[in-house]
């Protein structure tokens, strides 16, 4: 069964890709390494919010919190940069590893890179459910990381280049699908388990990330290499192979000529990283950066992390703030389902353009109320303000969840040639990871001082984006992953002025 039929152009010759089950079922199989990364992004701040795991691993907090020091600043109560830590320790380790999975995806190939993935998060799983002491939490935290780090290297690039042209956009963000749903379930698994009385309220939240890392796992194992990667590593008659069977079609003949001229480009190549750097290859490493600053600059972690400890901040008991952290996960995971549907349609820009006002003006309506309603010592939130803070939360959200969210990934999967993708997409995960960090380290802190002014903080930069995709940011949709330096950079207002004398073999011999 093979349903409709592309015929996407490239230079001026017609690819035909039929959307075969092959296809779906293998995005579906791969987009699992999202589920894990979502895993633990909506874990820690339910986990960290629960009095037994704060009295075992961070006793200080614990006595904050629970016995009263401090338990009047409504700002304050939970800063603590060991508390952070926790959370953070996985970022930093998936940020290194990333660099490791750029050598493995190029040299092994995206599958097996996903496999080391998984294998990682298992065993990080293990540790984190079994700790004993802060060591042993940490340690599992780190592994967990390095999971991190190489699935989301290897994930949407798998995802990009199996992918027909014309669905390309939708298929890349079932990864942040996965992220959202992991979320979610990290969410109400929290929301149950912080009602168990004694240690295995949070054994059971930390262990229950071995349902998706045995996902991810057994999907790795399951599905096939992408057809650019097979060509990439020499294996030039199984990349046809796959490429037909993936296609459902014989004649694959053109899209396995863009294939074969992109892989001896990339041959050439010997230092993949200082490539990167060269004139021509700028455009899209600048792209790709800016997306990963901007995307965690919209401030989403602060909300996803730290959802529960927030709305406990803002005066919600202890349960209806894991009620509230729900809530936010319920509408991030359809609002992701919008973005696949119209992200081939409607294009990228259209996307992030829209829900780049959405998130200004409801940051700015929470910063309003929040700057009237709740200061230091008082909290004078009524019922009716509180509601309104949720849902302009949930309506920033959903702007995140169908603009900046899976169009981070997307794009910078979609735009570096093959000679730079695995180099460029580690960067990518690098600086995201390595923001993302940053936000989870500095977030406490910063609610403790800037106190509302967070969210004016981060409204600025969402405009600041804004005017980025505005200027900057060329469109990608229906554009054959191959032909982007023809098709889009060299089109482009601004940015065509790197590929005039970066042609062709321009500097290569520098390498
Ligand atoms: O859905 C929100 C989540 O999406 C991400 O931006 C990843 O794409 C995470 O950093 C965030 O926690």
């Amino acid at each position: 069964m093979a349903a409709g039929f592309s015929t996407a152009s490239a230079k001026g010759v017609d690819f035909e890709a039929k959307i075969t089950p092959i296809v779906i079922i293998s995005s579906i199989m791969a987009a699992t390494g999202g589920l894990m990364f979502g895993y633990e992004v909506g874990v820690s701040g339910g986990v960290t919010a629960m009095p037994e795991f704060l009295k075992k691993f961070f006793p200080v907090v614990y006595g904050r919190v629970e016995v009263g020091a401090d338990k009047n600043n409504y700002y304050c109560k939970y800063d603590k940069q060991g508390l952070q830590i926790f959370t953070s320790s996985l970022y930093l380790a998936g940020l290194t590893a990333t660099f490791f999975a750029s050598y493995t995806t190029r040299t092994l190939g995206r599958r097996p890179t996903m496999l080391i993935a998984g294998v990682f998060y298992i065993i990080g799983v293990v540790l984190n459910a079994a700790a004993q002491d802060l060591a042993m939490l940490i340690t599992g935290r780190i592994l967990l990381g390095c999971g991190v780090g190489f699935a989301n290297q290897a994930v949407p690039l798998f995802l990009s280049e199996i992918a027909p042209t014309r669905i390309r956009g939708g298929l890349n963000t079932l990864f942040q699908l996965n992220v959202t749903i992991g979320i979610l379930f990290a969410n109400l698994v929290n929301y149950g388990t912080a009602k168990i009385k004694g240690e295995w309220g949070w054994r059971l939240s930390l262990g229950l990330a071995g349902i998706p890392a045995l996902l991810l796992t057994v999907g790795a194992l399951l599905v096939t290499d992408t057809p650019n990667s097979l060509v990439e590593r020499g294996r030039l008659n199984e990349g046809k192979a796959v490429l037909r069977q993936i296609r459902g079609t014989v004649n694959v003949e053109p899209e396995f000529d863009d294939l074969l001229e992109a892989s001896s480009l990339a041959k050439e190549v010997k230092h993949p990283f200082r490539n990167l750097l060269q004139r021509r290859n700028r455009p899209h490493l600048l792209v790709a950066v800016a997306l990963q600053i901007f995307q965690q600059c919209t401030g989403i972690n602060a909300i996803m992390f730290y959802a529960p400890v927030l709305f406990s901040t803002l005066g919600f008991g202890s349960d209806a703030s894991l009620y509230s952290a729900v809530l936010t996960g319920a509408v991030n995971v359809p609002s992701t389902l919008v973005s696949i549907y119209l992200v081939d349609k409607v294009g990228r820009r259209v996307l992030l353009l829209g829900a780049g006002l959405q998130m200004f003006f409801s940051q700015l309506v929470i910063a309003i109320v929040l700057g009237i309603k709740v200061t230091d010592h008082s909290n004078n939130l009524s019922k009716g303000f509180a509601v309104l803070v949720v849902v302009m939360i949930c309506t920033y959200v959903a702007a995140f969840a169908w603009s900046w969210g899976p169009l981070g990934w997307l794009i910078p999967s979609e735009v570096f040639p093959l000679e730079t993708r695995s180099a460029g997409q580690s960067v990518t995960v690098c600086v995201n990871l390595l923001f993302t960090f940053i936000i989870a380290q500095a977030f406490l802190l910063m609610l403790c001082h800037f106190k509302f002014g967070i969210f004016i903080f981060f409204s600025s930069w969402v405009l600041v984006m804004t005017l980025f995709v505005m200027f900057l940011l060329p469109e990608t949709k229906n554009i054959p992953i191959e032909e982007m330096r023809e098709r889009v950079w060299k089109k482009h207002w601004f940015w065509t002025r790197f590929m005039v004398m970066g042609d062709q073999s321009c500097n290569r011999q520098e390498e």
